[in-house]
């Protein structure tokens, strides 16, 4: 995996963030390293992440999930961090199991998926650190019922991730379900490396293995210098760049496969940095599709934005027959692959020549050893933003306040923040 920092230093004269900007970080780099090391030698809460590549045991995993046989789909019902990584390995890499994710409550959407599947030959896991949170809960109760309506022993078919105490491990316990453990120390956006975001992977027939050795090869770049390590100099940037305006960071995978990627990037950058009034809002963008819708506002908008390229290097490729079509012959004889890398190298481009800064990075191919080096790396660009900022990156009180108006406002309890929302008075304009 490399990460090119060249588009923000060739439009430096625009937003200020030079090499020697990055050169004066520097120090305040190797002390955030120095803390990082620090906090992941003592299983520090939240550090404890940095250290999953080695703490993490796919046997384990792989022990869980065995006895399940020639599933024909895998269903996860959990939320945010909870579902995101593990969606964001399944997504990206074929299988002949169906992976879905139960980690809303559209009623219809859950309603569809259920009477899609064949409920008999679905394993479901139910994914949960707190083992309380009200959308996980009310969906397996419905996936629950639903197995029971087709005749299927729910409990045959469900194994459950969770932390120690919570109405989730309760359930593993009264109906003696296999259970995973969910890692001390590091909340769910950061977990993907985890029993949290491998054991769906592991049933899909993914080799979660590589997924970790990729991990660890970027773990092995960390150093107490940000020219040395990929993933401390993207963190740095975009530290660098929100300090000076450039507030949104557009996460652009040019593949389809890592669509789900900029999902999970958005829960982790979002989640992690957005406090005391600062941070960096996360968008989600497709290339090359958003360049027909985005890149209007990327290019020729407020400069508040970064914008982030990826793509792999090799991949599979599809040629574009020859034509006699006027005007097209450009097109033929080429591949679709040819023409995504125009797309990429000419927006990269464009955003430059507007003095808008972005960022490459490239990986080998889009597989579990290239998932497990990106995933990594950006969980490290987030600490190190997370030390620069001195923002407390692992946690996340903010999403408390509706959580607790949710519950009471169900009845769930006696809630100050429910009352504020019932008394709420509205402006509609019919
Ligand atoms: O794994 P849990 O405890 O169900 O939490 C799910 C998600 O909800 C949050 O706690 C935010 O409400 C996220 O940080 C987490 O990934």
């Amino acid at each position: 995996m490399q990460i090119d920092l060249g588009n923000v230093l060739d439009t430096a004269s625009v937003h200020g963030v030079s090499r020697e900007t990055l050169e004066r970080l520097d120090d305040r780099v190797a002390a955030a390293h120095d803390r990082i090391e620090r906090g992941r030698e003592t299983d520090e809460h939240g550090y404890a992440s940095l250290n999953l590549p080695s703490s993490t045991d796919p046997a384990e995993i792989r022990e869980a999930v065995g006895g399940f046989e020639n599933p024909s789909a895998i269903v996860t019902v959990g939320i945010g961090g909870s579902a995101l990584g593990a969606a964001t390995l399944t997504d990206a890499l074929d299988s002949d199991v169906e992976a879905h994710y139960l980690d809303n409550v559209d009623p219809e959407a859950v309603a569809s998926l259920l009477d899609s599947l064949d409920l008999g030959s679905t394993v479901v896991n139910v994914v949960s650190r707190s083992g309380t949170t009200a959308e996980t809960l009310a969906n397996f109760l419905v996936v629950q019922e639903a197995m029971d309506d087709a005749g299927v022993d729910w409990a045959d078919r469900t194994f459950v991730t969770t932390g120690e105490e919570g109405n989730l491990r309760d359930l593993a316990n009264q109906h003696d379900l296999p259970v995973l453990p969910v890692p001390d120390g590091v909340p769910g956006r950061f977990s993907v490396l985890s029993t949290v975001g491998l054991a769906a992977a592991a049933l899909c027939g993914h080799d979660i293995e590589a997924v970790l050795e990729g991990a660890a090869a970027q773990e092995a770049r960390l150093s107490d210098s940000l020219f040395d390590s990929p993933a401390y100099a993207y963190g740095a940037v975009c530290f660098a760049l929100a300090e000076r305006g450039y507030t949104a960071n557009a996460m652009m995978p040019y593949a389809e496969s890592l669509e789900t990627f900029s999902e999970w990037f958005a829960q982790l950058w979002a989640e992690s940095l957005g406090k005391d009034g600062l941070g960096q809002t996360p968008l989600r963008a497709l290339g090359a599709t958003d360049q027909h819708s985005q890149l209007q506002l990327y290019r020729a908008g407020p400069r508040d934005k970064l914008v982030t390229l990826v793509r792999a290097t090799d991949r599979e490729d599809v040629s574009i027959p020859e034509t006699d079509l006027d005007g097209l012959a450009y097109l033929g004889g080429s591949s679709l692959g040819e023409l995504l890398d125009a797309e990429f190298e000419a927006t990269e481009a464009s955003l430059v020549a507007a003095g808008q800064p972005n960022v490459r990075i490239e990986l080998d191919e889009v597989n579990e050893y290239g998932l497990g080096e990106l995933l990594y790396a950006m969980e490290t660009a987030c600490v190190v933003y997370g030390e620069l900022a001195s923002v407390e990156t692992f946690v996340q009180p903010a999403v408390e306040w509706g959580k607790r108006a949710a519950r009471g406002l169900l009845g769930g309890g006696d809630f100050e923040e429910a009352d504020a929302v019932a008394d709420k008075e509205r402006l509609i304009i019919d």
